[in-house]
């Protein structure tokens, strides 16, 4: 039914029913993972960070994960592209461990990252080149990436003479350029206005659902309608330590227009998931 919201409840839940996932081929597989961090101030102290972390993300699925703040959601993403290590547990990737940086994973970090003296299209040919790509092939790859964006017109510009919404898409154009089988964000769009965040979403699932083969795609997000709107799935996560405390299975049609934002489907989805982020920020204020 369109609109209904399947949940997976953590398997240590009492009473939690497990529901087979519409997404057969699992892509991403994190079991039990652990994460410390040395304590600030501290010489021999550490925190965990991540603990019991499961999750899986099927092939060409598109997962959000959201969480109260520094549950570790940017953590795990770091994790997953091989930026950063992990103390136990596993990450797999196509059945293989993970254990450092994978040509298969494009990072698109909030900050956009690009080079400023370079113009968008030449900010999209250096990491072909990184790449061992040959010239007329970079400029070739770098022109149809920049048309997929639709910044083909802001070519020449430097990145200080785009926008910030424009500058965000050179930086998934640069991502997309490469064709990597899976893409992870960390709050692309958090720095930018409304409308243009929006506008950007139903850009980016323009761009997944027109790739010959789809993407699978890791979205580490704050905004609920932002999760939703895009989603197939949202992995809400605890508190710190973190870890996967419920999965819902966004069941909205496809493809998704601005108009679903306002529908009845979308706001009950919003609620549940309100109510499931607010129980973790609640957590142990009781006595507050
Ligand atoms: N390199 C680091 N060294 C020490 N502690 C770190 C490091 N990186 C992150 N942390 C800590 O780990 C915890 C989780 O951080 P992380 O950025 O993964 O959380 P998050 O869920 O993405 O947070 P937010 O939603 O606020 O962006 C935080 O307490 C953070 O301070």
């Amino acid at each position: 039914m369109s609109g209904s919201v399947l949940v997976q409840q953590r398997a240590t839940a009492a009473g939690s029913a497990i529901r087979v996932p519409k997404h057969a081929t699992p892509k991403i597989v994190a079991r039990k993972v652990s994460k410390l961090y040395p304590t600030p101030g501290s010489r021999k102290d550490f925190t965990t960070v991540l603990d019991g972390f499961d999750l899986t993300i099927h092939d060409g699925e598109f997962l959000s994960l959201l969480g109260p703040s520094g549950c570790g959601k940017s953590t795990f993403l770091n994790i997953l592209a091989g930026l950063d290590s992990y103390n136990g547990g596993s990450v797999r990737l196509d059945g293989e461990q993970v254990t450092g940086v994978n040509k298969n994973v494009g990072v698109v970090f909030q900050g956009y990252a690009l080079f400023p003296w370079l113009t968008a299209q030449k900010n999209v040919e250096v990491g072909l080149k990184i790449r061992g790509v040959g010239k007329a092939e970079r400029r070739e790859r770098a022109a149809e990436v920049l048309k997929t964006v639709g910044l083909s017109a802001a070519a020449d510009r430097l990145p200080h003479q785009l926008s910030g919404g424009m500058r965000q898409r050179a930086a998934i154009a640069r991502v997309l350029a490469y064709d990597p089988e899976v893409l992870v964000f960390d709050e692309p769009f958090a720095a930018l206005d409304a409308q243009t965040r929006e506008f950007l979403q139903g850009e980016l699932l323009r761009i997944w659902e027109s790739g010959e083969k789809k993407k699978t795609i890791l979205f580490v997000t704050h905004s609920i309608d932002e999760a939703i709107f895009l989603s197939d799935r949202i992995a809400v996560m605890t508190k710190a330590p973190g870890a996967v405390k419920t999965l819902l299975d966004v069941e909205l049609d496809r493809p998704r227009t601005q108009s679903l934002r306002s529908s009845e489907e979308f706001a009950h989805i919003r609620a549940r998931v309100a109510g499931i982020l607010a129980e973790e920020v609640n957590v142990g204020n009781d006595a507050a």
